[in-house]
């Protein structure tokens, strides 16, 4: 089994960080997408073995090593956040680390993302294992509230030690078309997050459409988003596939003008090992495995390490290993 996919770092020292462009209203007014061709080849993703099956543990490794390890619960608590963190720093059981002969390679997630309330504690938690914690800030899930609330939670979330700020976008800025406001926001909470990277939540299940999507997409990277994510996990729709492939299609065309590479961040409802899978082999074709890098490509999920862990372990041994031994938090 060839590993050398799993041989990554979180930092790309040949990375330029996004500086941000001045709003271009033409290029904004030049995007439509067609939903029903974006169907059409989101329906062929995964329909041939993209993956062949040798390759498949290789890529479930990967797959680790760029999720978000997330927990947003209303409900949540330090104790909670700290069994997160410590599954963060071991994500794979030692015996299976051994079997895949892994055991010196570092897998670990992308990130531990996390509410503001607890970035001190997995800050805490995470201390010497290089994991960078990222926090939703700016009014999750929904995004309303007056802008200096959500600019000083952006300043207290890198105040504590967030390295990665989750920010969510004003659906009706976008159900407007306001794209000036929506480009100040962006603007503005990117100036708040000073070193700390921007990931821009679009709420595409309430966008209404794909061009929408892909508008609102190419206003937070011209703003100087580092990533569009595509949703909170708590809107009625959340990640899929049609809507992946317009908002990679616009991180393409803004490479193409700008040269500037932006990551890109499904999260919602992914949830299984063939569902990563699709969405890696997506990122592939259509912006080749150089994007398949955690500063370019994160799944924000809560529940997905547990099906890898459980698809490895029966990859190696033909056995699903009974629940107990993949305890989550
Ligand atoms: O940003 C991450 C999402 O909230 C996680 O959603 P999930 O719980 O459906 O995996």
């Amino acid at each position: 089994m060839s590993l050398k996919i799993v041989d990554n770092t979180t930092q790309d020292p040949a990375h330029r960080r996004n500086p941000g462009f001045p709003l271009d209203r033409d290029w904004v007014s030049r995007v439509r997408m067609n939903r029903s061709a974006l169907e059409r080849r989101a329906g062929s993703i995964g329909a041939r073995r993209t993956v062949k099956k040798d390759y498949q543990l290789a890529w479930l490794l990967k797959a680790i090593t760029l999720i978000d390890l997330t927990t947003l619960n209303a409900d949540d608590t330090d104790g909670r956040v700290e069994r997160l963190c410590a599954k963060a720093r071991t994500p794979l059981r030692a015996e299976i680390r051994d079997k895949l002969g892994v055991a010196d390679k570092r897998i670990l997630p992308g990130a531990v993302c996390v509410y503001h309330t607890f970035v001190h504690t997995a800050v805490k938690a995470l201390e010497g294992t290089g994991i960078p914690v990222a926090a939703v800030s700016t009014a999750f899930p929904h995004g309303l509230a007056p802008v200096e609330t959500k600019l000083a939670e952006i300043e207290a979330s890198v105040k504590d030690g967030a390295q990665e700020i989750d920010i969510v976008i004003e659906r009706g800025m976008v159900l407007r078309g306001d794209w000036q406001a929506l480009y100040d926001q962006v603007k503005s909470f990117r100036k708040a997050c000073g070193d700390a990277h921007i990931k821009t939540i679009l709420g595409t299940g309430e966008l209404a459409t794909q061009t929408n999507i892909a508008k609102a997409s190419l206003v937070c990277m011209m703003a100087g988003a580092d990533f569009i994510k595509t949703s909170t996990g708590k809107e009625k729709v959340n990640a899929n596939l049609v809507t992946s492939l317009t908002m990679i299609r616009m991180i393409r065309w803004f490479a193409e003008e700008t040269g500037i590479e932006i990551g890109y961040k499904p999260a919602g409802g992914i949830a299984t090992a063939g569902d990563a899978l699709k969405y890696m082999a997506l990122m592939k074709e259509e912006l080749g495995n150089h994007w398949l890098q955690p500063h370019l490509f994160r799944f924000g999920a809560s529940s997905l390490l547990t099906d890898i862990e459980r698809q490895l372990e029966h990859g190696l041994t033909g056995h699903y290993a009974a629940d107990y031994r993949q305890p989550m938090v």
